[in-house]
């Protein structure tokens, strides 16, 4: 039985550490708390690719994580990984089911949900929501902004990682805009310290999840409690359409200052409204969103 439970996804990147070897630095990844590997190396030879595949399957097996190789199915059947990654413009997908069979790990990246929901149709077991920002490790490829991680977090039910351009600098970021799970290459495999990077991203999702948790287990005391009393609707359902800056949205983050994290304005210069009436900052967490509440939240861009 396939069970794909990852925070922290770490891909190898060796023009980010000259000088140190990549056993060592994914050793110190996995040190870390890395909770699945990729290589990807789209430069080499197959036989260092396959030299290197096999290094970190065993790495990656001491230390009970899923390795997955880039790009290239056969190579992952040789080296004995748990799966593969492809691309849009890779294809294959069919085929590298076919060949890696139904327990394989298949992951495929996606820059838009059409592109999201047509991976989950085709069986993907994750996807790569990305690059989130623009990144040199992927050059030419645009960003596709903190927007398609909130309509990921919204839409997609199947397992899904953002990546580009991520580290401990920005991820609160890509946290706040929704996602649960992280990857990256440079900031891992580029810092003086892949382990502590490792750690410092481990415990911002960590954080973040116990965020949503105790959200859920607060919507659903409040729900639980509001059905004993009878209460069918308003604050207490666990996700309710409320009017967000003129428009329709629907969602769970039971307070405002839930929303302002899952609108990714967390730490911005805002100004908030409900019903019409401002609510000061400090009322934020005590703001209930209800059905139909009209919501205004405004940010001031730049400065001076
Ligand atoms: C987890 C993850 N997400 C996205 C990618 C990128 O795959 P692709 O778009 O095929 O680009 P290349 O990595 O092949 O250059 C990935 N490898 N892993
Ligand atoms: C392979 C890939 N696909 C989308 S972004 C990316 C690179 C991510 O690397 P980094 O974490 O260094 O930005
Ligand atoms: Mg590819």
């Amino acid at each position: 039985m396939k069970k794909l439970d990852f925070g922290l996804y770490v891909i190898t990147g060796e023009n980010y550490h000259p000088g140190r070897t990549l056993e060592e630095v994914m050793r110190e990844a996995l040190h870390g708390g890395a909770d699945i590997v990729q290589l990807r190396h789209k430069t080499a030879k197959k036989d260092e690719l396959l030299e290197k595949a096999r290094l970190l399957r065993r790495l990656t097996r001491e230390y009970g994580v899923p390795f997955i190789v880039n790009d290239d199915p056969e190579l992952a059947l040789e080296a004995e990984a748990d799966g593969v990654h492809l691309g849009q413009e890779d294809g294959g997908w069919r085929e590298a089911r076919e060949r890696l069979g139904p327990d394989a790990i298949i992951g495929i990246s996606t820059h838009s949900l059409e592109q999201a929901l047509a991976a989950e149709d085709a069986g993907a077991d994750y996807i790569g929501v990305g690059p989130v920002f623009p990144t040199e490790t992927k050059p030419g490829r645009p960003a596709v902004t903190l927007e398609y991680v909130r309509q990921a977090s919204r839409h997609v039910r199947i397992p899904w990682v953002a990546i580009g351009g991520i580290g401990p600098h920005n991820a609160q970021q890509v946290l706040g805009a929704g996602a649960t799970r992280l990857c990256a290459v440079s900031a891992i495999v580029g810092s003086a310290s892949p382990a502590q990077a490792c750690r410092e991203l481990k415990a911002m999702i960590a954080a973040a999840r116990g965020r949503r948790n105790g959200q859920a287990y607060e919507a659903g005391r409040e729900l639980a409690a509001a059905r004993a009393a009878g209460e069918t609707n308003g604050w207490a359902a666990a996700a309710v359409d409320i009017v967000l800056n003129g428009g329709p949205h629907r969602t769970a983050a039971g307070t405002l200052e839930r929303l302002v994290e899952e609108r990714g304005l967390s730490g911005r210069r805002i100004v908030a409204e409900a019903d019409g009436q401002i609510v000061p900052r400090e009322e934020w967490s005590r703001c209930r969103l209800r059905r139909g509440m009209a919501v205004e939240l405004v940010h001031f861009v730049g400065g001076g």
